[in-house]
C-alpha cells in the first residue's frame, strides 16, 4: 500500500493525462497561449531513439513491476497540475513574495527542463519506484547535446539528472519539496550517449528535511561514475494541506 504522499505524487504525475478532465477549464488567470504546444506524450515509454541497453533495462524493470514491488513513473513535458486554474494560487501560497516576480505568460510556457530537448538529443530517461525500499532507479541515456568535455557528458547535465532522480524520491516521500543542498562527487567521466543507472535511496526524514543519496553506475554495474547526497526541505507546512488538496485533487467541474 502506497503512502499518502506517494499516492498523491503519482496521482499528480498521471492525473490529467489519463482522460480525466482538468480541475477547471483554464480561466482568466491561466489562459493557454496560441503558441503553446504541449505534448501529451509520456516520455518514459520506449522511443525509436532509445538504445538497445535502454530498452533492455526498461523491459527488465517493467518485469519487476508485474508483482507490484516496483512502479513505473510516467513523465511529461509539464506537471499535470501546472494547467490547473489554481496553479497561480498554489505558487502564491508557497512563494508569497516571489509570486509577483513570476510572469504568468512565461509560466504558461513552462516546460520541465529535462523534457525540453528533441527526442534523443538531450535527456532520455525512465524512473522506477520501489515504495518498500524507498528507492528510485533512473535509467538514463544522455544525448549528444549534453556534451561537456568532448566525448563526455557535461557535469551540469549529470547534476540535473541526479537532482531529478533524488528529487522525485523526495517528492514521493515528502510531497512538495525543494532541493536545499546537493553534493556531487564526479569520480569518472561518463561517455557521451552511454546509458547509466542512477540508484537513489531515501536515507532519512527529519521533520521537514529529507536526505536522499544516490550513485551513478554503468549498466553492468562495474563502473561507479558518480556519488551524491542531497537535502530536500518540505515547503511551508502550515499551508500544505489546503493548497495540496486544491492543486493535487483534480475534482471534475461541477
Ligand atoms: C505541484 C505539485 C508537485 C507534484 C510533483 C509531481 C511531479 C513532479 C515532476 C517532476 C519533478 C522533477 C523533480 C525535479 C526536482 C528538482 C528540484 C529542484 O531543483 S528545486 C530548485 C533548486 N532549489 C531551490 O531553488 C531552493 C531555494 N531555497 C529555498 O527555497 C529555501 O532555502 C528552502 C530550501 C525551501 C528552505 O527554506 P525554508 O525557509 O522553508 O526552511 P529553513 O531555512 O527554515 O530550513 C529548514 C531546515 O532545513 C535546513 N536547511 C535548509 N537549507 C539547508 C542547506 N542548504 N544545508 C543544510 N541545511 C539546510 C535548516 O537548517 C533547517 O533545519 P532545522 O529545522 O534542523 O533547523
Amino acid at each position: 500500500m502506497l503512502g499518502r504522499c506517494a499516492a498523491r505524487a503519482l496521482g499528480a504525475l498521471r492525473g490529467l493525462r489519463e482522460g480525466a478532465p482538468p480541475a477547471r477549464s483554464p480561466g482568466p488567470s491561466r489562459r493557454l497561449l496560441s503558441s503553446e504546444k504541449v505534448s501529451e506524450k509520456d516520455h518514459s515509454l520506449p522511443k525509436p531513439c532509445w538504445s538497445k541497453d535502454m530498452r533492455l533495462l526498461f523491459d527488465q524493470f517493467m518485469k519487476k513491476c508485474e508483482d507490484g514491488s516496483w512502479i513505473h513513473l510516467p513523465s511529461y513535458e509539464e506537471i499535470a497540475t501546472q494547467r490547473s486554474q489554481d496553479f497561480p494560487t498554489f505558487i502564491h501560497a508557497y512563494f508569497p513574495t516571489a509570486s509577483e516576480l513570476i510572469n504568468q505568460e512565461k509560466l504558461s510556457q513552462g516546460r520541465l527542463f529535462t523534457r525540453s530537448f528533441e527526442d534523443g538529443l538531450g535527456f532520455e530517461y525512465v524512473m522506477f519506484y520501489n515504495d518498500a525500499e524507498k528507492r528510485i532507479v533512473c535509467v538514463f541515456q544522455g544525448g549528444p547535446h549534453l556534451q561537456g568535455m568532448p566525448g563526455f557528458f557535461h557535469g551540469g547535465a549529470i547534476a540535473t539528472m541526479i537532482d531529478a532522480t533524488v528529487g522525485m524520491n523526495a517528492i514521493v516521500s515528502g510531497g512538495i519539496v525543494m532541493t536545499a543542498n546537493l553534493n556531487i562527487n564526479f569520480k569518472r567521466p561518463i561517455p557521451l550517449c552511454s546509458v547509466v543507472l542512477i540508484n537513489s535511496q531515501l536515507d532519512k526524514i527529519e521533520g521537514r528535511k529529507l536526505l536522499v543519496s544516490c550513485n551513478v553506475q554503468s549498466v553492468d554495474e562495474k563502473i561507479l561514475y558518480t556519488e551524491a547526497t542531497s537535502l530536500f526541505v518540505k515547503l511551508n507546512p502550515e499551508k500544505e494541506c489546503d493548497v495540496k488538496e486544491l492543486v493535487l485533487n483534480s475534482a471534475p467541474p461541477a
